[in-house]
């Protein structure tokens, strides 16, 4: 997984100051260090690196720390708390409401996974009684709209776009009056990829962005995106007004500092992550369940959602009353025991250094 590496070093660096018999000062330091390696290696952005081991120093004053208190478990909840605020813009973004028409415009570099993360967005909602709709604003690229056309087919998602037109303004503008006509409460709008350096496809990005006025415009952004990830995604900023991000190919083994980067960047929240190529790997995307997992912490509030997924909230109170009453039979016993294995390895949930 993404960052399982930076996850795995930074994990060791506080093991190893923590097996130290006293943490003074050379202890922290060292662990300090440690940490600050793992992330620039994991090609997290210099300044970013910095400020949080100055951050970090300023908490955990050592000299502060009378006898007793546990320095470790403050140490680990500085470094927590550091990974979370590069994550954490501290403000959420526009959420759309069912059975309200929001527009959502999609924009990113090239082959950032744009379109698929757009239909995935699409689907997502659906499956909750939505009614979205896409609309391709992509002349750029070859196939885009046939792309788009399949995904859309697929997922049984209305869908927008020519072969003809080549004026992405156009498009988007029709296709979301189009759109707005049919009652469609979520209208999604995918762009052409583009980076900094092509202006007059920066340029048009804007146009795009004035035309269709969004209620939300998402920066989709790859995990393996390098050094470069904070200048790019900062660029986006600057033209249109990003409001939220999504990372895709969290499934992959890239190094993913970069996108950590690109998130404090656009400084907007990440609300979802794209896990794999299919339509459903998709997932809302919550800081601090997934700083936890990264540090190897344990995800107890993802195990509360999972068990919530696999025994429904309407038989929980049925269940709990027949245990109370000491109702335990075998067959309760046997459905549990199903609801366990539904939820799949609970090994990701494991907490291994709290
Ligand atoms: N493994 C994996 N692959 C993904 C994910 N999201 C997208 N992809 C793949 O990434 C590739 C590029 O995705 P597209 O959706 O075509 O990217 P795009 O940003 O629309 O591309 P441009 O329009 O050229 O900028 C495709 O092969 C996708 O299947 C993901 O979360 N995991």
């Amino acid at each position: 997984m993404v960052l399982a590496q930076l996850g795995g070093s930074i994990s060791r660096a506080i093991q190893q100051m923590s097996n130290a018999t006293i943490i003074d000062e050379k202890a922290l330091n060292d662990c300090l260090n440690e940490i600050t390696r793992a992330l620039l290696q994991s090609d997290v952005q210099f300044k970013l690196v910095r400020d949080m081991q100055t951050n970090i120093k300023k908490i955990v004053n050592l000299d502060d720390l009378a006898a007793g208190h546990n320095k470790r478990r403050i140490i680990q909840q500085a470094i927590f708390n550091e990974l979370c605020k590069i994550l954490d813009p501290g403000k959420s973004s526009f959420t759309p409401k069912k059975g309200k028409t929001s527009v959502v415009m999609f924009v990113g570099l090239q082959g950032s996974g744009k379109t698929t993360t757009c239909t995935k967005y699409a689907y997502y909602h659906q499956k909750k009684g939505w009614k979205p709709a896409l609309v391709c604003a992509d002349t750029f690229r070859a196939g885009a709209f046939d792309q788009l056309k399949q995904n859309a087919t697929k997922a049984k998602i209305p869908f927008y776009g020519s072969y003809t037109e080549s004026d992405p303004v156009k498009i988007a503008e029709e296709g979301v009056e189009t759109f707005k006509k049919e009652n469609c409460d979520l209208i999604i709008v995918d762009t052409s990829g583009r980076h900094k350096q092509e202006a007059a496809l920066f340029e048009e990005m804007r146009q795009v962005s004035e035309a269709t006025k969004p209620d939300l415009i998402i920066f989709v952004m790859d995990s393996s995106i390098g050094q470069a990830a904070f200048d790019q995604a900062q660029a986006f900023k600057q033209m249109v007004a990003v409001g939220a991000v999504i990372i895709t190919k969290m499934d992959g083994h890239a190094k993913g500092g970069g996108a950590l980067s690109a998130v404090a960047a656009t400084k907007s929240p990440v609300i979802f992550i794209g896990t794999g190529e299919h339509m459903d790997e998709f997932e809302v995307f919550d800081v601090k369940p997934f700083v936890s997992r990264l540090l190897g912490m344990g995800d107890w509030s993802g195990f509360m959602d999972k068990i919530h997924e696999v025994v429904p909230m309407d038989q929980q109170p049925e269940l709990l009353q027949k245990l109370s009453e000491g109702n335990f039979t075998l067959r309760i016993m046997y459905e549990q025991f199903q609801n366990l294995l539904k939820m799949g390895p609970i090994g990701i949930f494991n907490a291994s250094w709290v």
